[in-house]
């Protein structure tokens, strides 16, 4: 059934209990009326029928309305019948009467007959009005009769009575169309009504829910910027828990008025737009907002107030920031980044050559910081570049940029230097020396102390067309590197001629490493005498290079640029791979029996690789030779470099068997005091010493004093670079215990040492023998 059907169905149902009451009372009236005039077994009959009808209307009207709508609904088709059907009744009990109940003689009792009959009809037509169709029925089953009735009698007045009842029931019969269609149009307003209200509570059910879930804080306000309603968003983005201080809050009283205009841009029929931080008066916060009005216009094309739309971006805004944070700053040290100093030293090409001053450039670079890393783990060495960057920072003007560029490299860009070329550097050199001192010292970081230097390239600079940032850093860099190449812990102004040097170094690389793979280097051994019984007792294996066009290469032209490199470590494994094969050759073959052990130099690079120690030992095991037949020559720079390690290393060693030699003893730290701590067995006197030995008193002395704080330790002295007798002969009073040098023999390579040793005779006799021909040469 349709909504409207069933809401006339409801129309039709809420009419029974007046048409029971009216029915009733009808019945009453009309017994008590005609109980002396007709039959009142008849009477009885229909006053029983009516009332038993009656009874089963109420009945089924109690059931009717104790039933909910969803019970109704499926049976509406069924009480409409049923109400019909009582109706119908009703109609025809009353019809009844002008048969069973009407006088014969009493002409004023036939008249109430008509009157209950026209009366209740008339009422009926009314309330069932609603329904066409049981109208026309209703009114055929109560009239028809007693106009039968009337118009069958022989009187003419009867006749026109019948004729009166037909007009009146007819003219009552259209009265009821009408008053349906009034009732009809009732309903369907009220159906239309509900339809509206319900579709308007939803709309507005909608509304609400969309106005609370929305991601956007949402209010609206009025033409006098008061505020009217707002959503739960609202309270969330001011942190605010209660709507009440909001409702009715005037915006102009706001302590943040930056939001007013967009807010006074709607009320004005446009569209308000703010973005930007806003410090909240409610909740005493710091936001960053993006806030957008529009006008609030009705039907009538009135303003009614504003909705203002605000989005919360603090988040957002406090994410950017730590990512162009992240993008421009150092995390670790909190200094600019390369793109920052980048950025900054192109403003400076600018600003330089529109003013004519000179800029420069410092690029620093921490010496070995590598090692700290290694040796100390990456805590301790983030921590030495935090301090090291709060120390170039005190160091500087606020003008000044100071930027980490990579893991230990720092910019530093200096402005408005002077105007003059030479005056300009000589302030960057006076600042990069300050930086060199504020850095070159002892860190104490978590109870270590911790030594460092820097080494500083400058590049002074002043703007021109078209000069790039890129092309700055570089000559810096390239300063820096010079800096590195000749001694580290100072700062070099940039030249062309480093440039040189570097592409000298990098060729040099290209060839050095072509000469590994091409195996172009070869080893030279060169004897060490054991003094007291002159015999050769060991060996030193010394790199050659055999060039393929320059022919034989000593180490001092290519080991400096393999250092620089970095290539040394892997040259350097090749030494040692190469020495140990060697050992074990002269193992197997006996070629070299008297050779006691073979010394390989091991530079600091080499040295200082985390895992030499496991390296060394797992050559020397897989080679299955005795690890007492090698010693390792390490100059003092290597082990100071790294002291912690080093000593740890040395132990290391020693305890695995290899010995460790102190070579070039004397030169560089030369602190006979740090001697104690390092475990090592031997030491050698360097070459400049012995040379000096006879004319330089100096020398004499210490060479003296070298030998005896090492016999009082117990350690091994090797004097190298012994050209001459005396030289020997002075060693040997002072108790020296081995030479090295031209006066037994230069490096030779394998074969010639081999053909030396299995002479089998002593050194002095083969130098004898050597200078033999020289003398008759003389002679002659
Ligand atoms: N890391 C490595 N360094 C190496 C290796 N091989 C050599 N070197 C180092 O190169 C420097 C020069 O070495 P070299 O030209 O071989 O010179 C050695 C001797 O020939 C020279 N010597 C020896 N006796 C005399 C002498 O009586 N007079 C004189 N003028 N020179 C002499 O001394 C050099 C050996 O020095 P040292 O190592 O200090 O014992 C040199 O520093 C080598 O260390 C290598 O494989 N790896």
């Amino acid at each position: 059934m349709r909504q409207f059907d069933f809401d006339k169905l409801k129309y039709l149902y809420s009419t029974v209990p007046v048409i029971l009451l009216i029915h009733f009372f009808s019945v009453l009236l009309f017994s008590v009326f005609m109980w002396h005039y007709v039959d009142n077994i008849a009477l009885a009959v229909w006053i029983s029928v009516s009332v038993i009808v009656l009874l089963f209307r109420f009945y089924h009207y109690l059931l009717y309305s104790n039933s909910s709508e969803e019970e109704l609904r499926p049976q509406s088709t069924l009480w409409l019948h049923r109400y019909y059907t009582y109706v119908l009744i009703g109609g025809g009990l009353w019809g009844s009467t002008a048969v069973l109940l009407f006088p014969p003689h009493e002409i004023l009792y036939q008249m109430v007959v008509v009157l209950f009959i026209l009366g209740l009809t008339a009422t009926a037509l009314g309330i069932i009005s609603a329904s066409w169709e049981l109208v026309v029925a209703y009114a055929l089953l109560s009239f028809a009769p007693i106009i039968v009735r009337l118009a069958w009698m022989e009187d003419p007045l009867y006749q026109t009575i019948a004729y009166i009842v037909s007009a009146l029931g007819i003219l009552l019969i259209f009265s009821a169309k009408h008053f349906g269609s009034v009732i009809d149009n009732a309903i369907y307003s009220k159906f239309a009504l509900t339809q509206a209200m319900s579709a308007l509570e939803n709309t507005q059910g909608r509304l609400i829910s969309l106005l609370d879930n929305a991601p956007v804080g949402i209010f609206y306000y009025d033409s006098s910027l008061h505020i009217t309603d707002l959503n739960n968003q609202l309270l969330k983005t001011f942190r605010l828990t209660s709507r009440d201080p909001l409702i009715g809050y005037d915006l102009g009283t706001l302590m943040d008025k930056r939001i007013l205009p967009a807010l006074n841009q709607a009320l004005e029929d446009g569209q308000g737009r703010y973005e930007g931080p806003f410090y909240s008066t409610f909740s005493e916060n710091s936001l960053y907002i993006e806030l957008s009005t529009v006008p609030v216009i009705d039907k009538k094309r009135l303003h009614q107030g504003a909705i203002c739309f605000v989005k919360d971006l603090t988040m957002e805004k406090e994410a950017q920031e730590l990512i162009k944070q992240n993008s421009f700053y150092d995390p670790l040290t909190k200094l600019p980044n390369r793109s920052l100093v980048t950025d900054r030293i192109k403003l400076s090409i600018e600003q330089s050559r529109r003013h004519l001053f000179h800029c420069a450039v410092l690029f620093i670079d921490l010496d070995h910081f590598k090692h700290i890393n290694d040796d100390y783990g990456h805590y301790i060495g983030d921590q030495v570049l935090y301090q090291v960057s709060q120390r170039l920072l005190k160091q500087l003007r606020s003008e000044d940029t100071v930027a980490r560029v990579g893991g230990d490299e720092f910019l530093i860009l200096l402005n408005t230097l002077s105007d003059d070329y030479t005056a300009a550097a000589q302030e960057a050199m006076e600042i990069a020396l300050g930086l060199i001192d504020a850095i070159n010292g002892i860190f104490g970081i978590d109870g270590e102390s911790i030594s460092l230097s820097a080494s500083i390239g400058i590049n002074v600079f002043r703007g021109e067309e078209g000069m790039l940032p890129d092309a700055i850093i570089k000559r810096a860099d390239i300063a820096m590197f010079q800096a590195k190449r000749t001694g580290r812990q100072h700062a070099e102004l940039y030249h062309e001629s480093f440039e040189t040097s570097q592409h000298e170094l990098f060729q040099m690389e290209k060839e050095l490493r072509t000469a590994l793979d091409e195996k172009e280097f070869e080893l030279y051994y060169q004897p060490k005498v054991a003094i007291d019984s002159d015999k050769i007792a060991q060996v030193e294996a010394l790199i050659r290079w055999n060039h393929p066009d320059k022919g034989l290469i000593m180490p001092e032209a290519f080991i400096p640029y393999a250092e620089e490199s970095g290539l040394i470590v892997k040259i350097g494994e090749w030494v040692l791979e190469e020495s140990i094969k060697q050992i074990k050759q002269w193992q197997q073959t006996g070629a070299a029996n008297a050779i006691e052990r073979v010394s390989v130099n091991v530079s600091s690079h080499q040295f200082n690789q985390p895992d030499f120690v496991d390296y060394l030992r797992a050559l020397v095991t897989s080679y299955e030779i005795a690890p007492e037949m090698i010693e390792l020559e390490l100059t003092e720079s290597a082990m100071v470099d790294n002291s912690r390690g080093a000593i740890d290393k040395v132990k290391a060693l020693e305890a695995f068997g290899v010995r460790v030699a102190l070579d070039d003893f004397g030169t560089g730290y030369s602190s006979l005091s740090y001697l104690k701590h390092l475990p090592v067995s031997v030491i050698k006197i360097d070459r400049s010493f012995i040379t000096d030995l006879k004319h330089n008193e100096n020398s004499l002395m210490i060479v003296k004093t070298i030998i005896a704080i090492a016999k009082s330790m117990d350690l091994t002295v090797v004097a190298e670079g012994v050209e001459t007798d005396e030289e020997l002969s002075m060693l040997k009073e002072l108790g020296c215990d081995y030479y090295q040098g031209f006066l037994c023999e230069k490096a030779l390579p394998v074969k010639k040492l081999e053909a030396l040793i299995s002479t089998k005779i002593s050194t002095r006799q083969s130098i004898e023998e050597k200078r033999l021909p020289e003398q008759s040469t003389s002679a002659k």
